[in-house]
């Protein structure tokens, strides 16, 4: 598929050059991930200042979703792989710079395009490879989705067509909360493209995050590494807290491989996926999938020997991965809690007192109420344990304006 791997020196002619497309908490760690091995690393986001910024050798701010930016942008720094780390992107640029030649989209550019919007990956999994998946419609205006959520029945999920972590995304438990659902996703979605999804409401036991790694073997071909399943509890579609690893019965488990496999597969390329499912006794849902690093997954920062971002770049480099557990662990969210730039963050030392502990502040320029600042990380013997050591060690941060 591609010849061995070799690295250059950074910041020379004969650099490695990666460009990050996005640089929040997980585009850093994949970035930190690719200084250890003597990567240059160009990271561009939206804002100045990002976390991603802060550990890169290069910084540029641009609007992502500008094709023209994009490939502006690209053809001044010609890096050898792009690395998107946020599904809001012109993504018809990086099947044109694709084609070119002149740089490696991560996983593919086709994989970016299907999975930025909803509908492209549900298409995929649900029509073309017959996975599981939710009852699902789609709809254009208030009046089609009243239609859609009545064929669905309630309870349904309204989510906008491009959005994540949760944004405009909403339960609908009847018709007279259809319009409410429409305006939220209209005035919260991250490209307005006035479409959204209606979902049917899978009432599982349990969901989990399946990282699933496609690297390269000693024979240079792509081989699939499975993580051990992380569960995870999420809030308003946006994830709270997350542990590694999620006990699942063998038949679970076995379909659950099969899907991020197939899903996977299909994709194609080389990197880490988060596959999203839903888990009932022994049926399994496809939920989506991201093909990057998720953030979930932050919990294998503790609880795993290579990290999903370390994976990451592993994979992207063509370098062998090792998917091993070192100890069960779980992750907590720290949020901003307060509408400030410049915050100050305190209790720092009791959070790291709590037994297995340990913290990432991604240095976010700019805290709101709800954004994700920071995360705790514990290890324990059970995942009982470490949830319980990860929640009070985010209790124990408190985020105060200066
Ligand atoms: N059809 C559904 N049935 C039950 N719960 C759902 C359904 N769709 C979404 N959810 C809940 O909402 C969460 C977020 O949904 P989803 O992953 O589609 O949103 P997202 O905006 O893509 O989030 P992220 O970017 O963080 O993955 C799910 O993890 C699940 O807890
Ligand atoms: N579920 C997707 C996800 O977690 N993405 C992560 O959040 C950042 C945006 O944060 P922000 O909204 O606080 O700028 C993204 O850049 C990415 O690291
Ligand atoms: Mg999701």
């Amino acid at each position: 598929m591609s010849s061995p791997a070799r690295i250059g020196t950074p910041l020379s002619s004969s650099a490695t050059k990666v460009m990050l497309l996005g640089s929040g908490e997980l585009g850093k760690e994949v970035i930190i991930a690719f200084q250890r091995l003597g990567v240059e690393v160009i990271a561009v986001d939206r804002y100045a200042n990002a976390p991603g910024h802060q550990v890169a050798h290069r910084a540029h701010v641009i609007d992502m979703t500008n094709p023209d930016a994009l490939r502006q942008l690209v053809e001044q720094e010609q890096p050898h792989y792009i690395v998107p780390e946020i599904e809001a992107i012109a993504t018809q640029a990086l099947l044109e710079i694709e084609h070119t030649g002149k740089a490696i989209v991560i996983p593919t550019a086709r994989a970016t395009w299907l999975t930025m919007n909803r509908e492209g990956i549900r298409r995929l999994a649900a029509e073309d490879l017959g996975l599981p998946t939710s009852p699902h419609r789609y709809a254009d205006n208030a009046e089609q989705l009243k239609a859609a959520c009545s064929e669905i029945g309630f309870p349904c999920v309204v989510k906008p067509v491009v959005s994540s972590s949760g944004k405009g995304q909403s339960r609908v438990d009847g018709p007279e909360q259809v319009e409410a659902a429409w305006n939220h996703a209209a005035s919260a979605g991250l490209v307005d493209s006035g479409r959204v999804i209606v979902e049917g409401f899978i009432e599982f036991d349990y969901e989990i995050t399946l990282l699933t790694v496609r690297a390269l073997n000693e024979r240079n071909e792509p081989a699939t590494h499975f993580c051990q399943p992380i569960g995870h509890l999420q809030e308003k579609g946006d994830y709270v807290e997350s542990w590694q690893p999620h006990p699942m019965s063998p038949v679970a488990l076995k379909k659950a491989q099969d899907i991020a496999k197939k899903v996977t597969g299909a994709l194609g390329g080389l990197g880490v996926f988060g596959v999203e499912l839903f888990v009932k006794g022994d049926m399994v849902w496809f939920s989506e999938v991201s093909p990057r690093p998720h953030d979930t997954g932050m919990v294998t920062m503790i609880s795993q020997e290579q990290n999903e971002f370390e994976m990451h770049a592993r994979a992207i480099l063509g370098l062998p991965v090792d998917s091993a557990m070192r100890s069960a662990g779980a992750s907590a969210v720290i949020y901003g809690q307060v509408d400030a730039t410049g915050i100050v963050f305190d209790g720092i030392s009791d959070a790291l007192r709590v037994a297995g502990a340990d913290i990432r502040l991604f240095g976010k320029p700019e805290s709101f109420v709800r954004r994700r600042m920071g995360v705790a990380l514990a290890k324990a013997q059970d995942i009982d344990t470490a949830r319980a050591r990860a929640r009070l060690a985010a209790s124990k941060i408190k985020p105060v304006t200066k």
